[in-house]
């Protein structure tokens, strides 16, 4: 087994999961853009230009990358993890049993790389050429039988891998729901990633992994906001605390807005400490630290948590990184600059190695702060990717980093 394994947000990445956009985003139309969590509709081949050179800027600087369609198309050469990914998709309540029975057969049918192409680009009704009856009938013929999941393209909200461990996360949005039935087949059928311990589970209280930030070892912060809920924050708090993985987890309420929609979009790490922060929200964000007072069994329910007064994030933050000052670094130059930066995802950036951040090129004013401050900025262009409203960081999964 290949040894993976993250504890920082900025340890030298080996090894990164991504998302080659692909013909799931095709099924975007302005009819359902906004269910399926777009802002447009993306220029396809283009968007796949931008995403081949993020990926090549990140091979460029020795980064092994992982992508998500190989590693299911892999996943699925095996029966067992076919028969699990097709109960998965076929347990959806709007098929009704004719339909259901026709699709699980027709599915079972197809090549590894089919069932993959079905499982994330999704099934119309008018696609599918057998099982009519009442439930074909009422549906419009461009309903989905198999819904698509052109977020996807965003691996770092379906999983986040904490020390050895991998948390396949609890997705709220409905269009993003079943992504999670993909990561963990990934993770629990793969051969490269047999025998991972993992920890939460989509079957859990909500937690995205945007909004899971490792700010150094041992100490984890959670956004609380439009994804992931105070129950997801405890119950992933009581999971690391369980597996001994933390020793402090930052719960940081964020405002439930399409904007801040996870940490992520808020604040990343770009060195052991400094962050690249809005401005407009840095002076409000606070966090409760929880640490554990009591064990009293192995289970996570078994631990008693200590729950902090609110502070000041940055505050709360360098206490439990136990360093003088967490460095902030402000987006934009002006508030309104800010806003339209962070909005493009300015904060959203996917650190290489200390110093070294992968950033949209579009963001200029947010990109000279960093290069300022002595970060060094490889630059990406995301003209078409951004429609989906994510940065660098959003639409990458590190699945190993050097540990610090
Ligand atoms: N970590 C992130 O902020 N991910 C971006 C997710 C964008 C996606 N369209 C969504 O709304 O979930």
């Amino acid at each position: 087994m290949t040894k993976h394994g993250v504890n920082s947000e900025v340890g030298r990445l080996g090894t990164v999961m991504l998302h080659r956009p692909g013909p799931e985003l095709k099924r975007l139309t302005p009819r359902n853009n906004d269910k399926l969590l777009f802002d447009g509709i993306p220029w396809v081949s283009r968007a796949q230009d931008e995403h081949d050179a993020f990926a090549q800027a990140l091979r460029d600087r020795g980064v092994e990358v992982l992508y998500l369609t190989e590693l299911l198309t892999e996943t699925l050469q095996s029966e067992q993890a076919r028969e699990l990914a097709i109960a998965g998709a076929m347990s959806s309540l709007h098929l009704g049993d004719t339909l259901r029975d026709y699709l699980t057969v027709a599915l079972h049918d197809q090549s590894p790389e089919e069932l993959a192409a079905f499982l994330t680009a999704g099934v119309r009704n008018d696609e599918v050429r057998g099982g009519f009856g009442l439930v074909t009938s009422l549906l419009t013929h461009d309903d989905f039988l198999i819904d698509p999941l052109p977020n996807l393209l965003f691996t770092r909200d379906s999983s986040v891998w904490i020390q050895d461990r991998v948390a396949v996360t609890s997705l709220t949005m409905p269009a993003r729901a079943r992504e999670t039935q993909l990561t963990e087949l990934i993770y629990t059928q793969h051969p490269r990633f047999a025998g991972t311990p993992t920890i939460h589970g989509w079957q859990h209280e909500n937690v995205e992994g945007g909004d899971v930030l490792l700010l150094a070892p041992g100490v984890i912060a959670v956004g609380v906001g439009e994804r992931t809920t105070p129950a997801g924050a405890e119950r992933l708090a009581r999971q690391v605390f369980a597996a001994d993985l933390a020793h402090t987890v930052l719960a940081v309420p964020i405002a439930q807005e399409r904007a801040t929609m996870h940490l992520d979009t808020v604040c990343t790490m770009v060195d052991v400490d400094k962050i690249v922060m809005y401005p407009n929200v840095a002076d409000k964000l606070q966090a409760y630290a929880v640490t554990v007072t009591e064990r009293n069994g192995d289970s996570d329910r078994d631990l008693v948590l200590q729950v902090a007064e609110a502070e000041p994030f940055l505050v709360a933050a360098a206490k439990a990184m136990s360093i003088d000052t967490l460095h902030q670094i402000d987006t934009g130059l002006d508030p309104v600059t800010a806003e339209r930066e962070q909005w493009d995802d300015g904060n959203n950036t996917l650190a290489l190695a200390p110093r070294v951040a992968v950033a949209y090129e579009r963001n200029v004013e947010t990109n000279a702060r960093l290069e300022e401050a002595g970060i060094e900025v490889v630059a990406i262009s995301g003209s078409e990717l951004g429609s989906g409203r994510g940065g660098p960081r959003c639409m990458s999964c590190p699945v190993s980093r050097e540990l610090l």
